[in-house]
């Protein structure tokens, strides 16, 4: 079963990705690039993350990891060559470089392949290499960039009812991400069949921005991550559909700082009419209303989120935890994903232990936290949300809203 058509029906499949050996890459000479604000004790990182899909299971959810996909999809011809040739897309390779990499490449299995997709080859790994390209590298230089930020499966794709929507991503560091997503939902057999609502080679879309706030009512971030182009690409995506997909779509500007890069960095839902919402900004958050129009979607608004949210769902109004947090904790909170909260079943949600004050905030409005570590795993700025892509969720169909 493959059907999300909300942020919180009881989850019942969900795609990770345990860091390896991508990790292991990150220096203080490129952290920055790569998007990680520090360096990731990398066997902390696995324990922390094992531990996180150790409490998903033991709460019934099936958990599928994207390594696993990739190294079975890299058996099969067609899919191999696709994302070989994303790798080989690179313009900075040169056509002598690129000729030793395809070679090198050739020769990989699945498994050592899967692995050079995710962690990336060194220079000094290639070993010999013609060209001036090559000559002229450090040797620590990647001839095949590191994905570090894969840990983030959220942002690579998102499910919207049965379909996949394979994202855009808009950072250089994470571009390749998307050819794994895309050759995974194209050729593994598990997902067999599967149309998809969003191709990567279209607008800037980050799944992080996308929010299914109930059956038909979605909210998209937009700014530097998800550009404006993207969201209304995906809103006539969905209501072209024959048996529409969405009938509202909210693009909700978010203020881009390394902060809040995405919409679930301050916003995440908890229950079918709740949300958690960075107190810092809650108040200033507003949306454009897309809906149906003759040839392109009719947009209104702007208005402030929570009302737009509330109308659009047929809600008096949407419920906001209102985690009360002085503003320096607030603030400190957030940055550690306090607000990136991802919730398994309504009023159950998974959250990073660190955030204390959030956590007890959440308790104290009726919702149950299920605390994970997160130390080494928040250094690339993601919490459990980030780290998650749900597949399959109970339906909350049309009638869930009370
Ligand atoms: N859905 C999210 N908030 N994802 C967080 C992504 C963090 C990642 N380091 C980036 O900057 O892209």
């Amino acid at each position: 079963m493959r059907y999300v058509d909300s942020e919180v029906g009881r989850l019942h499949t969900v795609l990770l990705h345990r860091p390896g050996p991508e990790l292991a890459r990150l220096t203080p000479r490129n952290n920055d690039t790569l998007l990680f604000d520090g360096i990731p004790w990398v066997g902390r990182a696995q324990e922390e993350h094992d531990a996180f899909a150790a409490r998903l299971r033991e709460h019934g959810v099936e958990v599928l990891y994207l390594t696993e996909l990739l190294t079975d999809v890299l058996a099969i011809e067609e899919a191999r060559a696709e994302l070989v040739d994303a790798v080989l897309a690179d313009v900075r390779l040169g056509d002598a470089l690129r000729r030793r990499v395809r070679d090198h490449l050739g020769y990989l299995d699945p498994p050592s392949l899967a692995r050079v997709l995710t962690a990336g080859l060194a220079h000094e790994e290639l070993r010999s290499g013609g060209g001036l390209v090559y000559q002229l590298m450090d040797r620590l230089d990647f001839v095949v960039d590191p994905l570090p930020n894969l840990l983030f499966t959220r942002d690579s794709s998102v499910w919207i009812r049965d379909r996949v929507a394979v994202t855009s991503l808009a950072m250089s560091a994470r571009r390749r991400e998307t050819s794994i997503t895309h050759a995974v939902y194209e050729h593994h057999p598990r997902f067999a069949g599967v149309a998809t609502a969003y191709d990567p080679w279209l607008e800037p879309l980050e799944g992080g921005d996308v929010l299914l706030l109930a059956p038909g009512v979605i909210a998209v971030g937009v700014g530097e991550r998800t550009a404006p182009a993207g969201a209304e690409r995906l809103a006539r995506a969905l209501f072209a559909h024959p048996d529409p997909l969405a009938h509202t779509v909210l693009a909700v500007p978010i203020a881009q700082t390394r902060a809040t890069m995405h919409l679930d960095t301050v916003c995440t839902m908890v229950d079918v009419d709740t949300v958690l919402m960075y107190p810092n900004v809650a108040d200033d958050l507003v949306a454009y209303t897309l809906t149906p129009g003759a040839a392109e979607p009719a947009v209104s608004g702007p208005e402030p989120f929570l009302d737009a949210a509330a109308k659009a769902m047929g809600l008096d109004r949407l419920r906001m935890i209102h985690t009360g947090l002085d503003s320096v904790t607030a603030e400190r909170e957030q940055w550690d994903d306090g607000n990136n909260t991802l919730a398994i079943a309504p009023r159950l949600c998974v959250a990073y232990e660190r955030n204390v004050e959030t956590n007890a905030q959440l308790e104290r409005a009726g919702i149950e936290v299920i605390r994970i570590p997160g130390s080494e795993l928040g250094s690339g700025r993601g919490g459990p949300r980030c780290m998650s892509c749900p597949i399959s969720r109970e339906p909350l169909g049309d009638s869930a809203l009370r």
